[in-house]
């Protein structure tokens, strides 16, 4: 697969380690983060990955910044984005196989760098289940036709 990958300044270590684990398991990894530590704003960078995965240029992305909530509200901004966070492997899996999520978001304040790695495996390994969960996809898709 394609991923997108984006951080702030507060999450440039653990995206480097992120990164090379996603590429050992045989992934392209397309990088829209900084890899400076030089403090930087996460809206920038989780609208990045955010488009790319909407147009589809990425299969998916992985948001990284101080706790991963920043970084994923700014993603959900974009329309079709469904970004979660997650700081465990259950609701890593969960968010794919239910909820479709297409971005999954950690923070490098929150999580270390075995857990992160446990929790991107299960994300990439988890498959949507479609059936009642497409129909309440389909109902999170509407609400975004209904803004304005
Ligand atoms: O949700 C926001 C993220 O955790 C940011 O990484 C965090 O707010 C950055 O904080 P600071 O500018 O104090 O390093």
């Amino acid at each position: 697969m394609k991923i997108a990958m984006g951080n702030d300044h507060a999450a440039v270590d653990l995206k480097m380690q992120i990164m090379e684990y996603v590429k050992e398991l045989g992934h392209e990894v397309i990088n829209f983060g900084t890899d400076t530590k030089e403090r930087c704003n996460y809206p920038e960078y989780g609208e990045k990955v955010a488009r790319a995965v909407a147009k589809g240029e990425a299969d998916c992305g992985i948001l990284i910044c101080g706790t991963g909530v920043g970084i994923s509200i700014a993603a959900n901004k974009v329309k079709g984005i469904r970004a979660a966070v997650c700081s465990d492997t259950a609701t890593a899996r969960l968010v794919k196989q239910h909820n479709n999520a297409n971005i999954l978001a950690f923070g490098e304040r929150i999580v270390g760098v075995e857990l992160a790695k446990d929790i991107v495996k299960a994300y990439l390994d988890a498959e949507f289940l479609g059936g009642r969960h497409a129909e309440r996809i389909a109902m999170i898709s509407d609400i975004e036709e209904r803004n304005f």
